[in-house]
């Protein structure tokens, strides 16, 4: 074997979106916490996640997380999020992945029909139900940290499109949240690529114009992603929305987006328009579905804030080890503009 480098991968989707899990060859990642390994890996270690999601192993629709034993006393496991640009503190459609990963492989015991896990996230403890027959996670159920909003109605000025109300919500990432049918979007698969262009435009000038600071943890990501919101309807018990995440460097979330979905119950709830224990039904653009609640309130520094709880579906698509040849031209991988927005 000559390879530089190799890693055990399991490929996985949650709900229509990738997250690859590295289940070995990763090696030590010094830290106690995940937030000091995800720290760790951003600073020491981030060739591996330019290997594992740049061209030509990886494409910008990619996720990946590294699964590592946890310090933490009531962890089952640990994982550090990697995505395009950046680690972020938490993400669902990954937890969605990981718990199911952890449970179908057999890194850890499943047991039907409910298997709990506690896993230690970079953003903290993640609490899973996970529903499992036959072998089979069915449901994942993630009870996130809490989300809350930084900024209510602000107004931004965005170049070609003047002022924009928004608002600014942390769920795990770092949201400008903005009503798509005053951008002129219903949310159809085939704006995609304009939803990317508007979506960028919109965080860009967010981050610049509003300033956010996690009150428990500085080092979190600001504003990294836009977050269309379509109209609210109800579906018996159940409101119901569809939504779409714009992902950088541009490209939408396949699935409702955990940390997006979370955010939207805190928005939400800031308004008045849900409840702890109501349903919100949330769509993604290719019409997959998440479950949220609100499963209790919290206060995180001066912010009220609501704790989310996201349940979905992931499924396996491959397993394999990805491999590194010393003598490949592309050892730290390459983007190209035309599907990343820019070229590294
Ligand atoms: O579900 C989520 O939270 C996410 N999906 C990909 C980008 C976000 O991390």
């Amino acid at each position: 074997m000559r390879f530089k480098k190799v890693l055990s991968v399991v490929d996985c989707h949650a709900e229509g979106e990738s997250g690859k899990v590295i289940v070995g060859g990763v090696g030590q990642v010094p830290g106690k916490t995940m937030f000091d390994k995800r720290v760790h890996l951003e600073t020491h270690m981030d060739d591996i996640r330019k290997i594992v999601l740049f061209e030509p192993r990886g494409a910008v629709w990619h996720n990946a997380n590294i699964v590592l034993p946890s310090n933490h006393p009531e962890a089952d496991f640990g994982y550090v999020i990697l995505e395009t640009t950046e680690y972020p503190a938490m993400s669902g459609s990954n937890t969605m992945c990981v718990a199911t990963v952890l449970l179908e492989t057999g890194i850890l015991p499943m047991q039907e029909p409910v298997t709990h896990l506690v896993l230690e996230s970079p953003a903290g403890l993640i609490r899973v139900r996970c529903e499992c027959a036959d072998g089979k996670v069915t449901s994942v159920r993630l009870v996130n940290q809490p989300a809350f909003c930084y900024h209510l109605g602000s107004s931004i000025e965005v170049e070609g499109f003047g002022t924009v109300r928004v608002d600014i919500v942390y769920g795990g990432m770092t949201y400008a949240m903005v009503d798509a049918a005053a951008l002129g979007f219903s949310i159809d698969p085939s704006e995609a690529r304009d939803l990317c262009e508007v979506g960028q435009k919109l965080k860009f000038a967010a981050a610049e114009q509003l300033a956010v600071e996690h009150p428990e943890n500085p080092a979190i990501p600001g504003i990294t992603n836009t977050e269309f919101m379509g109209p609210i309807r109800r579906e018996n018990d159940a409101l119901v929305s569809k939504n779409c995440v714009v992902v950088s460097p541009g490209r939408c979330d396949r699935s409702p987006c955990g940390t997006g979905s979370s955010a939207r119950l805190a928005l939400l709830h800031a308004k008045g328009l849900i409840a702890p224990g109501e349903t919100l039904i949330h769509e993604s653009i290719t019409g997959s579905r998440f479950t949220c609640t609100i499963d209790g309130l919290a206060k995180v520094g001066k912010y009220n804030a609501v704790i989310p709880a996201i349940a979905g579906q992931a499924w396996i698509t491959g397993l394999y080890q990805m491999g590194l040849d010393p003598t490949d031209p592309y050892q730290q991988g390459f983007t190209v503009a035309d599907t990343w927005m820019t070229t590294v």
